[in-house]
């Protein structure tokens, strides 16, 4: 297993390597560059002394993103597929907003705009919710950089601190009948700061919250249109580590409704 993902590790870097170098290049051309990506950020940044990253620092950097961005807005689509066959009427709820929102899409306009994403109310809920009930990024660690009193206790300098976002997502106080998928608790409810926090907060708020929801609702949207999910196992145990996920990885098929 090590071995294995030793390798697959040297895979990335020369894929990675291949394409920083071929960027760097095409940035050199007398073209240059159109568009500036993610990339071009990176070989572009310099710090207060005027230093720039090296190449072993943006991979690294990169395959933090792949890391952090991919396993966890797969996971939540999944979960959210989950949830809408599993509950009929949210279904339904979802899909005909959808299809309210593809008729009323300009005649010759291929494809979604942000115009239609930001219709999606009920879609947002239906995202919102499967955060909340799933709790991808159940927990983490902070480090208490002085002394810090938090009800009647002191958290000393130095002490890590462990943040179980799990609990607050599922304390009854904050969301009643905390294990349902209720994508309806959303309706006109705004939560204390602090209690949802599905992309964790602070200066360390995950880089990627508004591109997962924009690619998980995009990915619902064309779900809810066309398909459905039948589960080989519908009651299938959970497994929690690394991430919660039953444990037939959800097998079963996504089978195309229509044209
Ligand atoms: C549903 C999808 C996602 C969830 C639930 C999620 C959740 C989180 C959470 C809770 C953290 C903070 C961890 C901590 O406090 O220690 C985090 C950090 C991070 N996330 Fe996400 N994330 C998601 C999608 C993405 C995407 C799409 C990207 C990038 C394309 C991304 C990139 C990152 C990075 C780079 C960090 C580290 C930030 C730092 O340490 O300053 N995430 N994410």
């Amino acid at each position: 297993m090590l071995i294995r993902s030793v390798r697959a590790r040297g895979r990335l870097l020369t894929i990675l390597d291949g394409t920083i170098n071929e960027h760097s290049k095409r940035r050199e051309t007398p073209q240059g560059i159109t568009r500036k990506d993610m990339l071009d950020l990176l070989l572009e940044c310099e710090d207060d002394n005027g230093r720039r990253l090296d190449k072993e620092e943006i991979i690294d950097i990169l395959l933090s993103y792949l890391n952090a961005g991919h396993e966890t807005s797969a996971h939540i689509m999944m979960w959210a597929t989950i949830f809408l066959q599993a509950h009929p009427q949210v279904f339904q709820t979802a899909k005909e907003e959808q299809e309210r929102i593809v008729k009323s899409m300009p005649v010759g306009q291929n494809g979604l705009t942000l115009k239609e994403y930001r219709q999606m109310e009920y879609l947002s809920k239906v995202v919102d919710e499967t955060l909340r009930v799933v709790s991808l990024a159940f927990m983490t660690f902070r480090e208490a950089k002085k002394d810090v009193e938090f009800k009647g206790y002191v958290i000393p300098k130095g002490w890590k601190v462990l943040l179980w976002y799990r609990s607050l997502h599922h304390d009854p106080e904050n969301y009643p009948k905390p294990k349902e998928f209720n994508p309806s608790r959303w309706d006109g409810y705004v939560p204390k700061p602090g209690t949802f926090l599905p992309f964790s907060g602070g200066t360390r708020l995950c880089p990627g919250n508004e591109l997962a929801k924009l690619e998980i609702s995009i990915f619902l949207h064309h779900f809810l249109l066309k398909y459905k999910l039948e589960r080989e196992n519908p009651s299938c145990p959970i497994r929690y580590l690394p991430h919660q996920r039953p444990k037939d990885h959800c097998l079963g098929r996504v089978v195309k409704i229509c044209n």
